[in-house]
């Protein structure tokens, strides 16, 4: 409690306030409606959008630049940004302070957390999810992942600097390959640091060609892969070439610019007639003109949600009131599928929210579970996975200790068929099915009777459904959830 900066006569559980509904829940369907209609006519759509890429290839910097192109951060801002970082020796990293805004992020020059922005194309509004790079931080890029709709990948061009990336162990495969396990579709790669080969078209080629190969292997639809050289720093080809540094650019490249792109991104349906969904990113102490108190961030990936609503908060026996929905900074009446939304709650004792609880309708609850049964794909691991294996499971935004219990069979990819049943062991590329069992362990190191998670099957939810394991900090598999337990 401490840690989410409450006082006291906060942490006291609130009376739990009767719902004050504004309109039924039949209404309020055709108010979304009506309102998603209107913004389709008017062409504006929203997406979330993960920027991911390996440490140091200018993700930070090209956002930071990429805002402020777009009219999002002011001149006054930048000067601040500017001078502040100067101040501490880090003047290449002024642009990069918009996203990194911890004061250690910024002594170090190291994104740790996922940055959460907006910013708006002529047809497009975003979230954006600014992905730390570097490899201790990869749990938080899972995070920022499973929130995101489509994928900016920031490679550097720099010679040696690509090619430490894109090879083996690098974040730039590892990266992609976990975007595409957590559902992510759509690909726009930015190849930065074009001022740093003279603006190459040979070496933009070169990149855009061994990427093009590795991103189809990964699963991603050659449509739906992008390419734009930039200069982040200059801040070239992100709206415009108008700057004088570009002029070597101009000579041989006359397409989109990585603005153009973007406002092109197909957004995903909308689940709205789904039942509510929201699992969480973000427990806080928040404030704003008219209330104080606990808030809650995360993106509703079905349903809508209005103020007044009474929630379930699961795991857990708990309800709670929503008190005010906040989407980009502003107070509204409802949010819908897709938003990213803060949510202030009255009735709840903070204790019972953390990053990967969900809020569900008390109607309509997510099956909480202790054992499953998934379909992985297995990644290039060194060492095979068992029956017994101890794992790291990745839901979301949580992780957790979790065992490989059952290894079922081994199936084909694309159809589930059998191949072999009861495999011993299971090593690179396949797949299969298996059972895994989330585990808690004493203080004596014994095992002890898990508390279950909020988990659905793929096949009901696509963003509640699908799982990472991870083993000694690498990732061993991705999978979906086919089954429910226990
Ligand atoms: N020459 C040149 N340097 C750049 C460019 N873009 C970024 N940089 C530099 O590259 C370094 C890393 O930039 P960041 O934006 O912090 O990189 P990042 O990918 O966000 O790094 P992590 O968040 O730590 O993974 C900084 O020194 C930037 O100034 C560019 O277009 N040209």
């Amino acid at each position: 409690m401490a840690a989410l900066g409450l006082q006291d006569n906060e942490m006291r559980v609130p009376e739990p306030e009767s719902p004050k509904i504004a309109i039924s829940k039949e209404k309020l369907m055709g108010e979304v409606r009506r309102t998603i209609e209107k913004e389709a006519l008017e062409g504006i759509k929203s997406l979330s959008i993960v920027v991911i890429g390996h440490v140091d290839a200018g993700k930070s910097t090209l956002m930071g630049h990429l805002l402020y192109a777009l009219g999002r951060v002011g001149d006054k801002k930048r000067i601040a940004n500017e001078r502040a970082s100067e101040k501490l020796g880090k003047a290449s990293f002024s642009w990069a302070w918009e996203l990194d805004g911890t004061q250690e992020e910024r002594e170090r020059g190291v994104t740790m957390d996922v940055a959460i922005q907006s910013f708006t194309t002529p047809h497009r509004r975003f979230t954006v999810l600014d992905a730390p790079g570097h490899r201790d931080f990869i749990p938080k890029m899972i995070s920022g992942a499973s929130q995101a709709d489509c994928a900016l990948l920031v490679v550097d061009a720099a010679a040696g600097e690509f090619e430490a990336g894109f090879d083996r162990g690098g974040q730039t495969r590892e990266h992609l390959v976990l975007v595409r396990s957590l559902g992510v579709s759509q690909v726009v790669v930015a190849i930065n640091k074009m001022d740093q080969v003279s603006w190459s078209r040979q070496r933009y080629e070169e990149i855009m060609g061994l990427l093009q190969t590795f991103l189809m292997q990964t699963g991603f639809a050659v449509q739906r892969i992008q390419f734009v050289p930039v200069g982040a720093m200059l801040g070239v080809n992100l709206v415009d070439t108008n700057q004088p540094e570009a002029e070597a650019l101009r000579k041989w490249y006359s397409g989109p610019t990585l603005a153009d792109l973007l406002d092109v991104l197909t957004p995903p349906p909308r689940l709205i007639e789904s039942p509510m969904r929201l699992p969480l990113t973000n427990v806080f102490r928040g404030q704003t003109s008219v209330a104080s108190g606990i808030a809650v961030s995360g993106r509703l990936s079905s349903g809508i949600i209005q103020v007044g609503e009474r929630v379930s908060v699961l795991p857990g026996d708990e309800t709670a009131v929503i008190k005010i929905i906040e989407v980009e900074e502003e107070s509204v009446p409802w949010a819908a599928a897709g938003s990213s939304v803060t949510l202030y709650l009255s009735g709840i004792d903070p204790v019972q929210l953390g990053i990967g609880t969900v809020l569900c309708p008390p109607s309509d609850p997510v099956p909480l579970a202790s054992s499953f049964v998934a379909q992985i794909v297995v990644f290039d691991i060194q060492v095979p996975i068992i029956a017994g294996a101890s794992v790291e499971l990745f839901h979301h935004s949580r992780d957790i200790p979790a065992t490989v219990t059952k290894l079922l069979a081994t199936v084909e990819r694309s159809n589930g068929t059998v191949i072999k049943a009861n495999p011993r062991v299971l090593t690179k590329s396949v797949s299969a099915k298996i059972q895994i069992n989330i585990r808690t362990s004493t203080m004596s190191g014994q095992a002890a009777r898990a508390m279950p998670i909020p988990l659905e099957p793929f096949h009901v939810s696509k963003e509640l459904g699908r799982i990472l394991l991870r083993r000694n900090g690498e990732t061993i598999a991705a999978g979906i959830v086919l089954e429910v337990l226990d």
